[in-house]
């Protein structure tokens, strides 16, 4: 058996399903060799950690108890009592990471998986990376920081596993690394990148109000936290940064050209998000529909489109055949087309659902899995 330990930082919609997949698949690991030991889970506040990492593991009776807690918003802390852990907060939870990487690299080896939505994970991952551990991320944020620390993060490129980071569970990044492994030079990605977007704009297409459908996208688990992320084409940014980063461009953020469907007194740093999405978002109702009804009097629908040529990348608005790849996508789904020596002509397609928890969660379980040889357990 491959026993793999993993920890787990940010348990909201995406951490939560991760840590349910986790639990319905223990059947199908088990029958090929693998077993999943979580150790610990954190939040933003909080951390808990079974006592002894080289042995034992948070149950699964523990952890569907964890999601319960923080699906009604409570703390972490609350499980303290629950079950057999220890329970860290502030500036204890990076050292007890570090510390947990450092004892489990000399036996079996760990999976940090970051599914926060947070900046402040970079150096923790760096730091376990270079301790020959494993880390997988569905959070995008530190793979789109400062060249610098990008560098760190796939200085060792075995160890590291981002699948989720660009159309969720899709096949993306590792389609995209065989091309490049195979020495076929990729020259040109377009794509439609957000499940939010595409199911914004699908859904305002057949009549409902802008405003309405974010709030749905958000209960639906497609929007990043803030919406404010997936509705300034930021979110879109980064996944074009990752992409251009692996085809081996050497940019920042902001050299990437991004179109925003709010004004920014709308913005995070003016808007507090409640306020936004009860009062901001409500006002960019007329604008957004006037902008879809005047597209399709010519036959067009709006997408919001990532384009990847060369090192340029831009992201925004464009107005699209209804009856084109782009045009005829519908609700969450992504496309991407990729444009390589071998796919000139007709270009490589990867299609299907980009958003939300579940399939998000699962394009994480399969990294994970899919890094077994690396765990000596
Ligand atoms: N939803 C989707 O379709 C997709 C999401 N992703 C990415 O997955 C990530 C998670 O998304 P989602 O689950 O929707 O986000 P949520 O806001 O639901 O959850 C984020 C979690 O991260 C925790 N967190 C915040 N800061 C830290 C930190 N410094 N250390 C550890 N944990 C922290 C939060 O803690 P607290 O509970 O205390 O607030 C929360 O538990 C995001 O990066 C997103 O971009 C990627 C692809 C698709
Ligand atoms: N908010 C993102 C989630 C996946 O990255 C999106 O809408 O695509």
């Amino acid at each position: 058996m491959v026993n793999i330990p993993l920890l787990l930082m940010g348990c909201g919609g995406v951490g939560r399903q991760l840590l349910h997949h986790i639990i319905s698949c223990r059947p199908l690991h088990s029958k090929q060799g693998v077993v999943l030991r979580v150790v610990g889970v954190c939040d933003s506040k909080s951390m808990v950690a079974v006592p002894d990492v080289l042995t034992s593991e948070l149950g699964d009776q523990f952890l569907l108890q964890l999601c319960k807690v923080k699906s009604s918003g409570s703390s972490l802390r609350e499980l303290a009592n629950f079950g057999e852990c220890q329970v860290f907060s502030g500036e204890e939870i990076a050292q007890k990471v570090a510390d947990v990487a450092a004892t489990l690299r000399k036996s079996s080896g760990l999976a940090l998986v970051d599914c926060s939505a947070s900046s402040q994970t970079i150096e923790l991952l760096s730091q376990v990376v270079s301790l020959d551990c494993c880390v997988v991320l569905a959070n995008k944020k530190p793979l789109t920081s400062s060249l610098e620390d990008y560098d760190k993060l796939v200085s060792k490129p075995r160890w590291i596993r981002h699948e989720s980071t660009v159309g969720a569970g899709l096949p993306v990044i590792s389609t995209i690394n065989r091309i490049i492994q195979s020495g076929d030079p990729i020259f040109r990605i377009i794509g439609s990148l957000s499940g939010t977007l595409g199911y914004v704009m699908s859904e305002v297409e057949s009549g409902r109000p802008f405003s309405e459908v974010v709030t749905a996208a958000k209960k639906l688990g497609y929007t990043e936290p803030d919406p404010r992320d997936d509705l300034s084409g930021m979110d879109v940014a980064r996944k074009a940064l990752i992409l251009a980063r692996l085809l081996g461009h050497r940019i920042e953020l902001d050299s990437i050209k991004i179109e925003s469907l709010y004004p920014v007194e709308m913005g995070p740093v003016v808007m507090p998000l409640e306020e936004f999405l009860a009062n901001g978002l409500p006002l960019l109702d007329k604008d957004i529909q006037k902008r879809i009804d005047n597209a399709s009097s010519k036959g067009n629908v709006l997408r919001y489109v990532c384009l990847i040529e060369e090192s340029r990348c831009n992201v925004g608005i464009q107005e699209v055949p209804k009856d084109s790849a782009l045009g005829r996508l519908e609700g969450s789904d992504n496309v991407l087309e990729i444009y390589s020596r071998c796919y000139s002509e007709q270009p490589l397609v990867i299609q299907g659902a980009g958003a939300g928890n579940d399939t998000t969660s699962a394009g994480v379980l399969a990294d994970i899995i899919d890094m077994q040889d690396l765990y000596r357990g």
